[in-house]
């Protein structure tokens, strides 16, 4: 496992792992604790892990959990292309209300590590696409906040016709980015 410097973002990391490669197909491990917590300085304990298969054009997110149930996420796509984003939420944070697009691909088999107090959210760029995450925390429904994927202070670049994405109802209505509010 090897990390890609690529991250400009205060705690992210893209990591790329070591792929082997013979006349049968392909190995490599896809986590491994001790690995992960060596080379990235993060001691994280993965609780749960999730998956979504999305159509081309799919926006999922700007999604966080709050509070105790905060999510720290390793996400990684295993079939199809995304580009997956992190955006910085936590107020003494460096690089606060700061985006970052990250491509994630079967074929290039990047990991993106996201933090807690960050929202997340991705586009789909390939027909289809397997999502799968890790997830340090529970999934909380009454701790589910979002922010609007078209918010005008985050002024996300999704670099995809938003008259070709699909957006849950729920994603829609989701509210705008709010100075006030304390996300992290
Ligand atoms: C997230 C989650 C959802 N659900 C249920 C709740 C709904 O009945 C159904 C679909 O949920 P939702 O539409 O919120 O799924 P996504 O839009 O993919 O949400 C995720 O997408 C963005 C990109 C994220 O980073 C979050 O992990 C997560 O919010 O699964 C569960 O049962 N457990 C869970 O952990």
């Amino acid at each position: 496992m090897n990390i890609i410097p690529s991250s400009n973002l205060e705690g992210c990391i893209v990591i790329k792992p070591n792929v082997y490669n013979d006349n049968r197909g392909y190995f490599f491990e896809s986590f491994n604790q001790k690995t992960f917590t060596a080379l990235t300085g993060h001691s994280v304990s993965f609780v749960q892990d999730n998956e979504s298969f999305s159509k081309k054009g799919t926006l999922r997110g700007l999604h966080f959990q709050t509070g105790e149930y905060a999510q720290a996420k390793l996400v990684r796509v295993v079939r199809g292309e995304v580009l997956d984003y992190a955006v910085d939420l936590r107020r003494s944070s460096p690089t606060y209300k700061k985006y970052q697009p990250v491509l994630l691909s079967e074929s290039n088999r990047h990991q993106f590590f996201i933090p807690r107090g960050f929202a997340h959210g991705f586009v789909v760029l390939s027909d289809e696409a397997v999502f799968q995450y890790k997830c340090d925390n529970y999934y909380n429904k009454q701790s589910e906040a979002g922010i609007n994927f078209a918010d005008p202070t985050l002024n996300i670049d999704w670099k995809i016709d938003v008259n070709e994405l699909i957006v849950s109802d729920k994603d829609k209505e989701l509210p705008f980015f709010n100075e006030s509010d304390f996300y992290f």
